[in-house]
């Protein structure tokens, strides 16, 4: 049982799993293939990621993997709180460039589906942020893409300014938009 949300960008969509409190503490079935499948969601998950990081202000992103090696991504939070950014970097996409971002934390314990052709990157709104997320294929450095997080062109609103926020020297190196490698709109 879960609760979908669109959001402003069509296939990006907040999902909110039922979560069972009781006096021993809770229980929530994080994933469930055929309960995504009840909502049109039908995807193979092969690999789970889990980041930590330790103050709030580290920025991750905005990273894709080019196709044949494209992932969707199911984001959650364990610990902390991130706000959670996905761009259209679709060449032909009526909203190619645009972005959605949104609060993912282990309190609202919410989730957000990434599709392929979307850009990812995060920035934890508190210390000791940890996020889990599934991924449809494996790690490939090769295909491994970064576009900058405050390319003027996206305009992301981050909750943070570039000068505060911890990167990592790829994502400091990143590429903005125009010269990245898109996916096509029909992927
Ligand atoms: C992403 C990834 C990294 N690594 C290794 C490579 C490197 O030595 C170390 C850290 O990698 P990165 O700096 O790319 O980690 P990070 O900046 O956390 O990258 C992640 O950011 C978020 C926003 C995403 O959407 C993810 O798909 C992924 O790109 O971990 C793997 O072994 N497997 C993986 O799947």
């Amino acid at each position: 049982m879960l609760d979908l949300k669109p959001t402003s960008l069509e296939g990006v969509v907040e999902i909110v799993p039922r979560k069972f409190d009781d006096e021993r503490g809770f229980f929530s079935e994080t994933y469930s293939a055929q309960a995504l499948a009840e909502h049109g969601v039908d995807l193979v998950f092969r690999q789970d990621n889990h980041s930590y990081s330790e103050v709030s202000g580290v920025l991750r992103g905005l990273h894709y993997q080019l196709q044949p090696r494209a992932q969707a991504k199911l984001v959650r939070v364990v610990r902390g709180r991130i706000f959670d950014v996905a761009v259209d970097i679709r060449r032909g996409s009526p909203t190619l460039g645009k972005w959605v971002g949104l609060e993912i934390s282990a309190e609202k314990w919410n989730q957000l589906l990434v599709p392929v052709g979307f850009a990812h990157g995060f920035v934890t709104l508190e210390p000791a942020t940890e996020v889990v997320y599934k991924v449809t294929d494996y790690y490939s450095p090769e295909h491994d893409r970064s576009i900058r997080f405050d390319d003027p062109q996206i305009g992301i609103a981050w909750p943070f300014t570039a000068d505060m926020v911890q990167l990592s020297p790829k994502d400091r190196d990143a590429l903005p938009l125009a010269a990245a490698d898109l996916f096509d709109f029909d992927t």
